[in-house]
């Protein structure tokens, strides 16, 4: 994405996994770090051949590369005392510094602290990660004024700051016009009010809300008040080195504490501010078929809404997890420089959603120690959603109170598509998609009402396209309908999901054969009804 480009001979009879394996070998890059876009579309699925996605001679397949997130930097003091703390590459200098001033490294100023690059002094914005590429021998000074001053030299992958003779300073300015901004500014105090004259314009945030009679879950509310607090303690967004959007991670107002994950809609794959260089959509179509070019951020809090809790609607505090773990994510405006902003600085419209602590994703370890129970929540809210974006690398793994492998979906951009054609689910090949539901997801299921959900999404502002809630309407009705004959995640995941991509799934079948059924322009509600016949037809040849 760098925006070089490399000729590349591959066979139409290629799979998308063995490109990847060349491209690997070429230039290093490892294949589940990968993303391979052609023509607007993803080539997912590996073991597809580079003719089904129709790569044809001349193309320009564009290449998203994940890299490593974390630099481990070594301090040492000059009394010979060392200290390693994680930083992530996309943290800037100020980060740094604000680590440096924790405490114990005795650096408690900031504003006393100088940091310096080949003699010239760097920015708090600068980026750790362009410091360190193209130098690996770099030396990074920082000098606390006055007296001290660090120097940083690389050891294999991390670098190592040295602290000389640095002088603790206990005298913290009390920041009395920060203070100010905060009690005077608080973003959702004044929900889509014009703020007070003289408040903090240049950083906001806010929730969006559309239906003032729709209630804001206090678990989100709290959420958008404590990112609003990092914001303007200074804490600016970094940017994740991984996905093919702009995800950013928003921090608490210490600057230790990563809380929410912002998204901004102009910052989607194919979207217009998109910082990875992907091309723009020609028909406003997004990266998977049936989505749409922005609208990633209103899938990714439908997700959240409609993943009730186990024992009916969501309070009003919104403390109770949906039945999939599905963070709380919610559509807000936000103001901040540190955004993608190719021309102006422009306030940005986007999904906001609470950071999980994690141990990495289902990506990065075998499927065996995943709790069978974990990993139906997740097909349960994939096949209700028709989610085409369930790779494992969209399941963070996490550890629960008593030390149980929790499983968190993140990343629901691409759900609720107009067509089923590319849901692709990574778990439908783990053994525990095989064991049948227990009782109390029997349950969950059968308590799921699409028209109800619907009307939901409706209440908070989303009316959904009508292609859409159509999808909606049969995945749900697939779930309801498959659970009552005992089917497991695997079977009914399998009529969801295409073998290959050329050949249609069942669910793509039964669409189709219901087509035929209805006359021209009939009414949803008889559509329905022929897809419920033809479908009951087909679940019995499987049965
Ligand atoms: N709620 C969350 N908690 C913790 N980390 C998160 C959360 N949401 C996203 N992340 C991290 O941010 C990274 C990028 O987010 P995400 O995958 O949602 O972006 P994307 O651009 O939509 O990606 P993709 O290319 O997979 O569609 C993830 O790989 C994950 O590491």
């Amino acid at each position: 994405m760098s925006g070089s480009v490399v000729p590349m001979r591959v066979l139409e009879s290629d799979s998308i996994e063995s490109v990847k394996l060349r491209i690997q070998s070429y230039k290093g890059f490892v294949v589940r770090n990968q993303k391979l876009v052609c023509g607007g579309r993803e080539l997912s699925r590996s073991n597809s051949l580079v003719k089904d996605y129709g790569v044809g001679d001349g193309n320009v397949v564009h290449l998203v590369v994940r890299v490593a997130d974390i630099q481990v930097i070594n301090v040492k003091t000059s009394c010979g005392k060392e200290f390693t703390f994680h930083v992530e590459k996309n943290h800037d200098v100020g980060y740094v510094k604000r680590q440096l001033a924790k405490g114990k490294k005795g650096l408690v100023d900031i504003d006393e602290q100088e940091v310096l690059f080949k003699g010239q002094q760097l920015e708090d914005w600068r980026l750790i990660n362009d410091i360190c590429k193209n130098n690996s021998d770099a030396v990074i000074h920082l000098s606390v004024r006055k007296s001290a001053k660090i120097r940083a030299k690389p050891v294999e992958k991390n670098f190592e700051l040295s602290i000389v003779a640095p002088q603790a300073n206990d005298s913290k300015k009390d920041d009395v016009a920060d203070r100010q901004l905060r009690n005077e500014g608080h973003g959702i105090e004044y929900y889509g009010v014009v703020p007070k004259e003289g408040l903090n314009r240049s950083i906001w945030l806010e929730p969006v809300i559309v239906n003032p009679k729709a209630t804001i879950p206090s678990v989100v509310l709290d959420l958008i008040n404590s990112t609003y607090d990092g914001l303007l303690k200074g804490n600016n967004p970094i940017r994740s080195s991984e996905g093919t959007g702009g995800a950013y991670f928003m921090m608490d107002a210490s600057g230790g504490k990563y809380l929410s994950v912002f998204k901004p809609m102009d910052e989607e794959p194919k979207a217009v501010n998109n910082p990875r260089g992907l091309p723009l959509s020609e028909d406003g179509e997004g990266l998977k078929k049936g989505t749409t070019v922005g609208e990633g951020a209103l899938r990714e809090v439908a997700a959240y809404l409609l993943d009730h809790p186990k024992g009916g609607r969501r309070s009003i505090s919104g403390e109770d997890m949906g039945f999939s773990g599905v963070p709380p994510t919610f559509l807000a405006r936000c103001l901040h420089k540190g955004f993608n902003h190719p021309d102006s600085v422009k306030e940005k419209i986007g999904s906001l959603q609470m950071f999980v602590e994690n141990d990495g994703s289902c990506e990065d370890m075998g499927p065996g120690a995943f709790p069978v129970d974990e990993v139906h929540k997740i097909s349960v809210l994939d096949i209700r959603m028709a989610n085409a974006d369930r790779h494992s690398g969209n399941i963070l793994v996490s550890k629960g109170k008593d030390g149980n492998v929790v499983l968190i979906p993140i990343d629901h951009g691409y759900c609720l598509p107009t067509s089923f054609e590319d849901c692709t689910f990574d778990w439908l090949y783990w053994p525990q998609a095989r064991k049948p539901f227990n009782p109390e997801t029997v349950s969950y299921i059968k308590s799921l009402d699409a028209e109800e959900d619907i009307a939901l999404l409706n209440f908070y502002g989303w009316n959904l396209p009508l292609e859409c809630a159509r999808t909606f309407r049969i995945s749900t009705m697939l779930l309801k309908k498959g659970v009552e004959k005992g089917f497991t995640p695997f079977i009914i995941g399998n009529i969801m999901c295409r073998e290959n991509i050329n050949k249609k799934s069942v669910i793509e079948e039964i669409v189709e054969e219901a087509e035929d059924l209805v006359l021209p322009g009939c009414s949803e509600a008889a559509f329905m009804e022929a897809v419920s016949q033809v479908m009951d037809r087909r679940l019995d040849l499987i049965a």
